[in-house]
Order: C-alpha cells, then sequence, then structure tokens
C-alpha cells in the first residue's frame, strides 16, 4: 500500500472571472496516510475549494487527483467518497432530527431506501450510540440538535462522519463560531482520531495557534497557489507575504 493517501497532480479549477485566474492555479501536494494536515491562508485563498475538489465536488479543468491510488472520476467516485468524511462549519445538521438520527444520516449513502424505509437496521444504531458515547454524548443521542451546544453539535456531525469508518477526514473550518472551551473539544478530538486511529486528517483552520498545537504539517495557500508546505513553525511569518 502507498504511503501517499492523497495525492494533487498541477491541479487547476475553473477560471474566475471575478478573481482573473483560475480559483485554484496549479496544485501539487501529497498527503501521507495517516498525517494531520492544516490548510491556511486567508479568505479566499481556495481552502475550501481544494477540499471539495478532493470528494469530486468541483471538477478540475486541468491536473488529477489521486485518492488512496485511484484517480478521482465519475466511476471512482462512490468508492472514494466511502473513504472519506467531510465536516463542515457548523455542522451541518438537521436541526428537527435526534443526534442519534443525524448521525445514522451517515449511513444513508450505503443504505437503499428499503433498508431504511421502517428505520436503521439494528447494527447501525448500535454503531451511531458507541460513536456518540465515545464523543462524549451517549446521554444526548435522543436530543434534537438544535437544542445542543455549538461544540456538541459539531461533534455529533464527526460522529456522523465516522459512521462511515473513513480513512480520511476532511473538516473544513470545523471550529468557526466556537467558544474556546468547545474549540479544543473538537481538535482534541481529531487530534485523538489522527493519534489512536491512525486517521488522515485535512483541517481548513483560521487560528495559527491551533494550527500549530495539533497538526504536524501545514499548507498555506494564497490565491490558489501553494505558498508554503511544511512544518508549523513560524507560521505567522509564510503570511507576511500573503496577497491582502
Ligand atoms: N462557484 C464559484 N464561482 C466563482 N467564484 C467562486 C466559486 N466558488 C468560489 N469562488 C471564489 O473562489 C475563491 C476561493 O473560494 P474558497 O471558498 O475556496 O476560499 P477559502 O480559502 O475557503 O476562503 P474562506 O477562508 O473565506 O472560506 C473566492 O474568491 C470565491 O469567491
Amino acid at each position: 500500500m502507498s504511503d501517499c493517501i492523497i495525492e494533487c497532480h498541477n491541479l487547476e479549477t475553473a477560471y474566475a472571472a471575478s478573481l482573473n485566474r483560475p480559483i485554484l492555479n496549479g496544485i501539487n501536494c501529497q498527503i501521507k496516510r495517516g498525517e494531520f494536515v492544516v490548510l491556511l491562508g486567508l479568505n479566499g485563498a481556495g481552502k475550501s475549494t481544494l477540499l471539495r475538489s478532493l470528494v469530486g465536488l468541483i471538477k478540475p479543468v486541468r491536473g488529477e487527483i489521486q485518492i488512496n491510488g485511484m484517480t478521482v472520476t465519475p466511476r471512482t467516485l462512490p468508492k472514494i467518497r466511502r473513504d472519506i468524511g467531510m465536516l463542515f462549519q457548523g455542522g451541518g445538521l438537521i436541526r428537527q432530527l435526534s443526534a442519534l438520527e443525524n448521525v445514522l444520516c451517515g449511513r444513508l449513502g450505503v443504505r437503499t431506501t428499503w433498508q431504511t424505509l421502517l428505520g436503521f437496521p439494528k447494527r447501525d444504531r448500535l454503531l451511531a450510540l458507541d460513536l456518540l458515547e465515545q464523543l462524549g454524548l451517549r446521554e444526548l443521542a435522543e436530543q434534537k440538535t438544535s437544542k445542543l451546544s455549538g461544540g456538541q453539535q459539531q461533534r455529533v456531525a464527526i460522529a456522523r462522519a465516522l459512521i462511515q469508518s473513513p480513512q480520511i477526514l476532511l473538516a473544513d473550518e470545523p471550529i468557526t463560531g466556537l467558544d474556546v472551551v468547545a474549540s479544543q473539544q473538537v481538535m482534541q478530538t481529531l487530534s485523538h482520531l489522527h493519534t489512536q486511529q491512525g486517521m488522515t486528517i485535512v483541517a481548513v483552520l483560521h487560528d495559527l495557534g491551533i494550527a500549530a498545537k495539533y497538526a504536524q504539517r501545514a499548507i498555506v495557500l494564497d490565491a490558489g497557489r501553494i505558498v508554503y508546505d511544511g512544518i508549523c513553525d513560524n507560521l505567522q511569518a509564510q503570511f507576511a507575504n500573503a496577497s491582502m
């Protein structure tokens, strides 16, 4: 099995007239299995676009992406997506459903309509409850997610992403809008997945201190290009020349 789990070769996405350039412009990077990488950059640098490209939500106009050695194409996407969990800013939960039901939604991609029509199979429910337990939310399993705090909601979203046992977790601004305590809980959860389960994590963050505390490696984007790729030392300096 190759060491690299994510590879981008000369990745270029569509030209944006408003920017006068492609949104991503010649991205080359390799992420190794089990790495915790943070994606940094000013607003509009292309971080979300890069994450979304990895799961085929954005089609490159040039270059290619390989996940687990497989080139991302419409044919390989269903298999590739089973290996990737995705976490969005704010969690993206269904507010009127319970924490448990939201976690079970992570199984919709692998269950047929018939299999879920009368409720999810018992083993899915047990798995969802187990994940909620691991994330310290077992008592809140039946609670509507609209009643949970921001940090609790984000941990439900992590459980939802984990129910498909992904090898890779992509997190787009997972702590934006959370207070210090909730941010720490979410980052510690990601860190735990990385150290205890060897999960590959790529997270978009804005806080350089938190990035340096949890990630092993930073990739800094500026105007659609990678301008730094390395250890999380002195990240402040990497922003000194970023286009404002
Ligand atoms: N579909 C689109 N059409 C045109 N421009 C787009 C499209 N999607 C994104 N952009 C532009 O591409 C640039 C990069 O967007 P992206 O969301 O990837 O940036 P980001 O680094 O994640 O920014 P932020 O930190 O603000 O979330 C932005 O200037 C955005 O306006």
